[in-house]
Order: C-alpha cells, then structure tokens, then sequence
C-alpha cells in the first residue's frame, strides 16, 4: 500500500447547465519521504488535485487514501481534523498575520495541533532565527514564505502541499525557497507535494506527476534528482 493512494478520483462542478470535470479519473501512488512535483498548464485540475488531497474539497467519485485512512469518506468534523493535524499547506500569497511576529504566525499554528515542533527551533531551521520579532511587512517575500513554510512544518504533518509557492517570488528567491522545501525533504523526510507549471521544476523531484485536462498524462521516478540550487528556467 503506498502513502498516497488516489484511485479513478473524479471532481465535478456542476454551475447552471454545466458541469466542469476539473479531475476527470486520476489515479496514481505517492510514497513517504518523496518531493513530487505535479505539473501541468493552467486549468489542468492542480488545484483542484491539492484541494481535495488536503481535505479542503471533497471529490465527486473515486478514494483518496493517506496513511491507510480513507480520505474521500470523512465526515466534516473529520476532515477539520485531518486539515488540522496530517496538513501542512504552503500557499503562494504566504497568508500570514499582519499584526503577528513571524514567531508568533508559527505559534498560532502550533496551537492547533496535537504534536507540534516548537516555532523557534522551526523559524531557525528555515533560516530565520534572526527575523523571529518581525513582522510580515517587515520582512521581505522570500522571508514571509520562509515563515509560510516554518508555520505549515510546526504543526509536525503527514504531508506537506505546495501550491505554486515560488509563484510571487523573483527568480532567485524563488531557487531558495524550492531549494528550502528540497532540504526539508531530505533531512527531515517529509513528504512534500509542490504543485507548478512549470516544468523546470520537475528536475528537482524523485516523482513527477504529469497533469492534462484533468487526468494523469504521465508519471516518471527520478532516481538522481537535481540540487534546486541547480536547476535553471
Ligand atoms: N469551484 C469551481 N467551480 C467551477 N469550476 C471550477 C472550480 N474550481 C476549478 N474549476 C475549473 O476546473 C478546472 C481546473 O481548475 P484548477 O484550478 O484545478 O486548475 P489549475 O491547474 O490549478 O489551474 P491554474 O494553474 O491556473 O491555477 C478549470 O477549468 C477551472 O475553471
């Protein structure tokens, strides 16, 4: 059984007459420790892919497994919980308090969890010991999705998922940050799903994930993954 197990997944919006299959039957294995990388064109149903992944949205037919436990079949209250306490979520736009320290954006999240890491020693692992009593507006881009990430790793998830988060940042930035959520994979051995469009970044994974039009295209084991201080696009 792998980690990740999502079978023949469908997502249906249905709006008026109209019904929009955003994941049309998608299949396909996640292993533990793995940096998968999804990648597809804008509209291809990644969003949709992470949303339901994370229990933020439910899919219309098909199982979605993590850990052994059926995702698609929780109920409301379980599914708070599994965003709660198996989720950590990286978002392009970082989403912190405005009017919270960074320690304290990763305390918030703490908080809320069962077994969290202390934010301290998390803000120094993603290099930011030194920025702890800022605020966001004091800290620059690359800063606020250190704290973004430091805040989603607090709360000690099953997975981690990444939705475009290099999308806000200017190019080498954006290096560090992939190079960021590299390294947390390796020498924490979290499993980290990053979702882009942009196919550079497939170099950097040990599983990618082709996405088109809402199914799977192709998938490829990468056994000799590339540095992303390395990677060029
Ligand atoms: N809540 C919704 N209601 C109706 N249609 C939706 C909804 N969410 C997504 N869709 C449609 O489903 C399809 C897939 O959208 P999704 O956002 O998953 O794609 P994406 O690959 O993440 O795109 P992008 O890279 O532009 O963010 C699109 O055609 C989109 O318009």
């Amino acid at each position: 059984m792998a980690f990740v197990e999502f079978r023949d997944v469908r997502k249906v919006y249905t709006m008026g007459e109209v019904k929009v299959a955003a994941v049309d039957g998608m299949t396909f294995d996640i292993e533990q420790g793995e940096l998968v990388v999804v990648v597809g064109p804008s509209g291809s149903g990644k969003t949709t892919l992470l949303n339901m992944l994370g229990g933020m949205d439910s899919c219309t037919s098909g199982s979605i497994k993590l850990d052994g436990r059926e995702i698609s079949q929780f109920s409301a209250k379980e599914l708070t919980d599994y965003r709660r306490y198996d989720i950590g979520f990286v978002f392009q736009f970082y989403n912190l308090v405005q009017n919270l320290t960074a320690l304290e954006n990763v305390e918030l999240a703490s908080q809320i969890c069962k077994d969290p890491l202390p934010a301290a020693d998390v803000l120094a692992q993603v290099g930011l010991a030194h920025r702890m009593d800022n605020f966001p507006a004091q800290l620059s881009g690359g800063e606020q999705q250190r704290v973004a990430i430091a805040r989603a790793l607090a709360k000690n998830p099953k997975l981690l998922l990444c939705d475009e988060p290099t999308g806000a940042l200017d190019y080498k930035t954006g290096k560090a940050i992939l190079k960021l959520l590299q390294d947390t994979c390796v020498q924490t051995g979290r499993t980290v799903v990053l979702i882009t469009h942009n196919s550079a970044f497939t170099a950097i994974a040990n599983r990618v994930i082709h996405i088109k039009e809402g199914k799977v295209e192709a998938m490829e084991l990468n056994d000799h993954p590339i540095s992303a201080e390395t990677v060029e696009w």
